[in-house]
């Protein structure tokens, strides 16, 4: 695969989907030296925030260190070139939080739902328009429905004023060909001027060659995160995507080196444990389960005796979705009684 001269923007995830292996604990130093790291590699656009999003501080996805307000005030002013970007997950986050967000120089909004219920983001990608901010649409889970149908979905973003719609792999479950069919179609159909980004997860290897596959079939936004700090077995590595870049002829403007020191250097020191492919994160993949999920299947191992594996296959079978965390503990506690564990 060659690429002559192709730009693509690269979004960190370390600060925001690595929020999920490190509980929401980040600090508000690792987070400014982190970012500014980032920033000084020439990474263009950062995301900061709980790892749910804008209002994910609560009882079910669990209380961070920090507010959203404290990390982004402190991130923001720091940066030199560097945009920073939140999440919202509408149910979670509200129009008030992206009021907040806005307010504190937060440059892109990117409003995720579940890749069947689009809908439910019209207010909040209305209202981000509203306030000039660059707007995704980020359809979550996209492994659990048809390209066809993906479609219909990024369309009622688009429609609603998304200038950008991602393809979310959320379980990093997805194959090169599932990245090709739903890649290939969104470009296809939406409009011409409509970025199109994918976010990957490691968890079946596949982030660096689905990423690259994302940018041959028409995505210009691809997300990755130093060290691949992020859910389950991590998100596409940066600095392996950024290497795979430069001799692909993919321009990315990060540097290789720069990109490798921030991983090695400030990132894996600061993870809680090592962000592999093991049993549990590779099961993640092969049985299409949301990413952060992982932790709460390993809670619920030590509390209920049922192996986090079986949970998470259990979750899979019964097609769990973003939201529904209570359910793990629900799951392992029927299993557990039905194991006479109980
Ligand atoms: C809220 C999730 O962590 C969003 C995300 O990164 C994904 O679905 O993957
Ligand atoms: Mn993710």
């Amino acid at each position: 695969m060659t690429f002559t001269s192709k730009k693509i923007t690269v979004h960190d995830m370390t600060l925001r989907d690595g929020m999920h292996p490190k509980r929401h604990q980040m600090t508000l130093t690792q987070m400014t030296t982190i970012a500014q790291g980032l920033d000084a590699a020439g990474v263009p656009l950062i995301e900061v925030t709980h790892g749910d999003g804008l209002g994910g501080s609560s009882v079910n996805y669990g209380f961070p260190a920090h507010s959203d307000e404290q990390y982004l005030s402190a991130v923001i002013p720091l940066m030199k070139q560097a945009k920073v970007s939140a999440l919202l997950l509408p149910g979670i986050g509200t129009i008030d939080h992206l009021q907040m967000a806005r307010e504190l120089g937060v440059h892109t909004i990117r409003v995720a739902t579940h890749c069947t219920e689009a809908d439910v983001s019209q207010q909040h990608i209305r209202y981000a328009r509203k306030l000039d901010m660059d707007t995704v649409g980020f359809l979550m889970m996209a492994h659990m429905t048809s390209p066809e149908k993906l479609l219909e979905q990024a369309l009622l973003m688009e429609s609603y004023g998304a200038n950008c719609i991602y393809c979310t792999d959320s379980a990093g479950y997805m194959l090169p060909e599932d990245v090709k069919a739903r890649i290939g179609l969104l470009r296809e159909k939406l409009q011409p001027d409509t970025e199109l980004g994918f976010h990957g997860h490691h968890n079946l290897a596949m982030g660096v060659a689905n990423s690259l596959v994302a940018v041959e079939y028409g995505a210009n936004r691809i997300d990755a995160a130093a060290a691949g700090l992020g859910a389950g077995a991590g998100n596409t590595p940066m600095e392996v995507f950024i290497a795979v870049c430069a001799r692909s002829g993919i321009e990315t403007g990060v540097d290789v080196f720069k990109i490798q020191d921030v991983a090695e250097d400030l990132v894996v020191p600061m993870m809680d444990f090592p962000i592999r492919i093991d049993r549990d994160s590779l099961t993640l993949g092969y049985a299409g389960v949301y990413g952060s999920f992982l932790l709460f299947a390993k809670r619920a191992e030590q509390q209920y005796g049922v192996p986090a594996r079986d949970i998470l296959v259990e979750m899979g079978r019964r097609g769990m979705v973003g939201g529904q965390e209570d359910m793990i503990e629900d799951t392992a506690l029927t299993m557990a009684r039905a194991r006479g564990l109980r």
